[in-house]
């Protein structure tokens, strides 16, 4: 028997956000800076007749193996783009925070789209892909090839890849789930409305770690403030971020409540997560590369 098609599924950082407005349809446009970490699921494919999914791992509690998982949405979507597309057992192992601002559904759905497309012969590129990821959720596009790059739309235009120089960063999140429908609603703008200029399209990648933490020091999460309204501990994390030596730059990522804090070397951001784990044991702490 062949051995199942198996894919990473990584978390999503968003470096920056700015909401620049509301579309008449109530999506947000946006414009983020997106890196990936080294932590996220893992998904295999078993290739059979029939679709199906089991989940496993550290966070897969409360989660459902139901119609509404991201993993069957992204299947189901793509079979229906695709009639005669063969399908198979999914298998998940889920290690990221849900609903937690580093896209780890989306991160899932592109896996499943992956690996589907493998089994099918559909090459990486085919705009089938980026067709079924945009319908599935507004992060699923870049989660597709989970390069660093530029962001734009509700999430479905990417700018080209940027080769970010390697970014020691420590990933928090404080335990609580935030809806990100929510955090959009609390911005409060109406449809139609726009409140700022896109302003990076022309981001060329910064040639070192200095000079993307001086574009970040001028930048910010526009997310962040209704989201610690709604979820006060996110302002307590970034304050324990902040306040570990050698920190740069402490962000909520997405719309949180997951926060990321920015090292100039392994062996801090290393320290930083053990100091920080050793003082709230009940939070989710990762030290890792965002590239
Ligand atoms: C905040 C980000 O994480 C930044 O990367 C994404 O924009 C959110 O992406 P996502 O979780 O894949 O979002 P979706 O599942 O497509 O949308 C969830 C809900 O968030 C709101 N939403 C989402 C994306 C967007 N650009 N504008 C929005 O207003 C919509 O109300 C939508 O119903
Ligand atoms: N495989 C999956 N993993 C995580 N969440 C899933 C999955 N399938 C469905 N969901 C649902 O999707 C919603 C968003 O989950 P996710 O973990 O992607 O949020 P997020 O990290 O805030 O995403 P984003 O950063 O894209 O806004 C949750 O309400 C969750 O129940």
């Amino acid at each position: 028997m062949a051995p199942p098609l198996t894919t990473r599924a990584r978390a999503k950082v968003n470096l920056d956000l700015r909401v620049l407005g509301r579309r008449a349809d109530g999506y947000h446009e946006l414009e983020s800076l997106v890196a990936f970490a080294g932590v996220g699921d893992t998904l295999s494919l078993d290739p059979g007749a029939d679709l199906s999914l089991t989940l496993a791992g550290p966070r897969s509690k409360g989660l459902a193996a139901d119609d509404g998982n991201l993993v069957l949405r992204a299947a189901r979507s793509l079979a229906a783009a695709r009639p005669g597309l063969r399908l198979g057992r999914f298998h998940l192992v889920k290690r990221l925070p849900v609903a937690s601002g580093i896209g780890g559904g989306s991160a899932d759905a592109a896996a499943a789209l992956r690996l589907l497309a493998r089994l099918n012969g559909i090459a990486p590129g085919d705009p089938i892909l980026r067709e079924v990821a945009t319908q599935v959720g507004a992060d699923v596009s870049v989660c597709l090839d989970s390069r660093a790059r530029l962001m734009a739309g509700i999430g479905e235009k990417l700018g080209p890849v940027l080769r970010l120089p390697p970014l020691f960063g420590v990933l928090v999140n404080p335990g609580v789930g935030v809806e990100t429908v929510g955090v959009f609603r609390a911005l409060g703008l109406k449809a139609g409305e726009v409140t700022s200029e896109a302003r990076a399209q022309n981001l060329a990648a910064p040639a070192s770690a200095a000079d993307l933490l001086g574009y970040l020091a001028t930048t910010s999460n526009d997310l962040a403030a209704p989201a610690q309204r709604g979820a006060p501990v996110i302002g307590e994390a970034l304050d324990r971020l902040a306040a570990l030596p050698g920190c740069r730059l402490a962000r909520m990522s997405g719309s949180g409540a997951t926060c990321f804090a920015l090292f100039d070397d392994c062996a801090s951001s290393a320290a930083a997560a053990k100091a920080l784990q050793r003082e709230r044991p009940g939070w989710w702490v990762k030290p890792t590369l965002l590239s």
